[in-house]
């Protein structure tokens, strides 16, 4: 079994909101890593970060991850950070990865004050700048299928994708 398609990004390329549309558009299930991390550790992902620290959360987010592949054959979106994961980018090896491209104009306008993004609660912008310029490549390695978003409405892009898988 596996997933009809990974979604990878930065945060704020809409994999959430893609996502849950492309699963709608091909009539299956969604699910959102981070839901299912929350779900699991039964608290929202910046109270895991604030209680037991980013390590903790990327081990949840690897397990999650790694079986989540295994047993899901809907639209999974992953996590912005889920890719610096060597373990995570090889599991991905052979599964239908798109990646949501974002420039930072469109991320920064749409994550906002990075609300809910523990990692962008400092200094969101140049936060923001760094993570898009250190996970490109990443993205890049992992991508079967690469989509430009800025500037286009989520349900063209989810269309768009339906098309294209
Ligand atoms: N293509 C888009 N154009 C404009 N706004 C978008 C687009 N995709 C997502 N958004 C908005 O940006 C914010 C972040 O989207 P989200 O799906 O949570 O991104 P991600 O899961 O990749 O971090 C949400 O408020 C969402 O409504
Ligand atoms: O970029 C990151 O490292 C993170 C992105 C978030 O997901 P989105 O990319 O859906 O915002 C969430 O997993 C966590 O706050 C860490
Ligand atoms: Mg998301």
């Amino acid at each position: 079994m596996s997933p009809r398609a990974v979604l990878v990004g930065a945060p704020g390329a809409g994999k959430t909101t893609v996502g849950r549309l492309l699963a709608d558009r091909l009539g299956v299930p969604f699910l959102d890593a981070d839901s299912a991390i929350e779900a699991e550790a039964g608290k929202p992902i910046p109270e895991i970060f604030f209680d037991e620290g980013e390590e903790h959360f990327r081990a949840l987010e690897r397990a999650t991850v790694a079986a989540t592949l295994e047993s899901f054959d809907g639209v999974f979106a992953l996590g912005g950070g889920a890719i610096l994961a060597a373990e995570t980018r090889k599991a991905l090896a052979g599964h239908t990865v798109v990646y949501l491209e974002v420039g930072f104009a469109d991320a920064l306008s749409r994550v906002g004050l990075g609300a809910g993004r523990p990692l962008l609660a400092i200094n969101p912008r140049a936060t923001l700048k760094h993570l898009l310029d250190q996970r490109r490549p990443l993205y890049e390695e992992v991508a079967t299928v690469t989509v430009v978003t800025d500037g286009l409405d989520p349900d063209a892009i989810a269309a768009d994708l339906a098309a294209r898988l």
